[in-house]
């Protein structure tokens, strides 16, 4: 994810934050972002986590360039405490309210896999550029797991493709190949893999070329709505959220679907 302060800086590469995670960063394992320091957060910007770490054990894009990110991290959602699960989810809010309501210019270079979590932060950005490798799905399969999407996932999924395409994409937790996420809407453009941050940056040149503020005022009137609906109902969701995850049932599903990820590493 590339934002529009180090894009003008040029220092795109900058952006990345991936440092060890530190008290205050989302505890997601994924997506290391400070959200103790409200105007840095977005400004030191992450590249969503992807299994790998350099050497002071942050993740690297490098490590696994077939990974845009795997999602929320499920080793954070499984055998653990309720009050760590409230404050996992608060973090996960607390991310995704950031990253969509910046009024920064965000454009996704995804170029990798993008599954549930992973989508979801695309998803906040202004605009998606996937790699074109059929390997590079994209999509909320949350469904596949066993578990619900959350109702501002689907709200985020409604307002980019579309009711019927979000309904049936999410109860198969369908995940979306490249050329047929271009033609539902959920990215912007499919690229050849070399040609990733290249469109991106053009992107960004075009977002930037309109004047900020009313760019911004814009941004903001077309999510407001969308934001507002999570930040009435913040507390309520976070109680959902530990009540359905500390379910046997879940639990158990959860380890399943963790078991087979090793497994067929294996
Ligand atoms: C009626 C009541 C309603 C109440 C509603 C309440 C709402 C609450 C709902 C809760 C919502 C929770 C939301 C969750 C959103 C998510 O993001 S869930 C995560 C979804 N992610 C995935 O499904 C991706 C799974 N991973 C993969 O498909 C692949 O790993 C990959 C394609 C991303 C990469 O493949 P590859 O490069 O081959 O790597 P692997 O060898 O598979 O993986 C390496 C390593 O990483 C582990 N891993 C992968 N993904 C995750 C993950 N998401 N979390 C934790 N760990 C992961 C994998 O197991 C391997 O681990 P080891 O190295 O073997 O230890």
């Amino acid at each position: 994810v590339w934002a529009a302060k180090a894009w003008r800086e040029g220092d795109p590469g900058g952006t990345r934050a991936g440092r060890r995670p530190r008290a205050g960063s989302v505890p997601t394992g994924f997506l290391d972002v400070d959200v103790t320091s409200a105007p840095l957060a977005l400004e030191c910007l992450y590249t969503p986590w992807a299994p790998g770490t350099d050497s002071d054990g942050a993740p690297t894009p490098q490590d696994c360039p077939r990974v845009f990110s795997a999602g929320l991290d499920l080793t954070e959602m499984c055998g653990r405490n309720p009050a760590h699960y409230a404050e996992y989810w608060k973090a996960v809010q607390e991310l995704w309210l950031r990253t969509y309501l910046s009024s920064l210019v965000l454009v996704a270079a995804i170029n990798g896999a993008c599954p549930a979590g992973g989508c979801i932060i695309a998803l906040a950005c202004d605009c998606r550029v996937l790699a074109d490798n059929p390997k590079y799905h994209i999509g909320l399969n949350e469904t596949l797991l066993g578990i619900t999407a959350p109702f501002w996932f689907k709200d985020a999924y409604v307002n980019t493709i579309g009711h019927r395409a979000s309904e049936q994409a999410l109860q198969l937790g369908y995940l979306f190949p490249p050329s047929e996420a271009l033609q539902v809407g959920l990215v912007d453009q499919v690229v050849p893999e070399d040609q990733v941050l290249s469109t991106a940056l053009s992107e960004m040149a075009r977002w930037l070329a309109v004047p900020d503020h009313a760019r911004q005022l814009t941004k903001n009137m077309m999510r407001k709505a969308t934001a507002d609906r999570l930040l009435r109902q913040r507390d309520a969701d976070i109680q959902n959220f530990v009540s359905f995850i500390c379910r046997d049932s879940i639990q158990k599903s959860l380890q399943v679907y963790l078991e087979k990820l090793r497994q067929r590493k294996g």
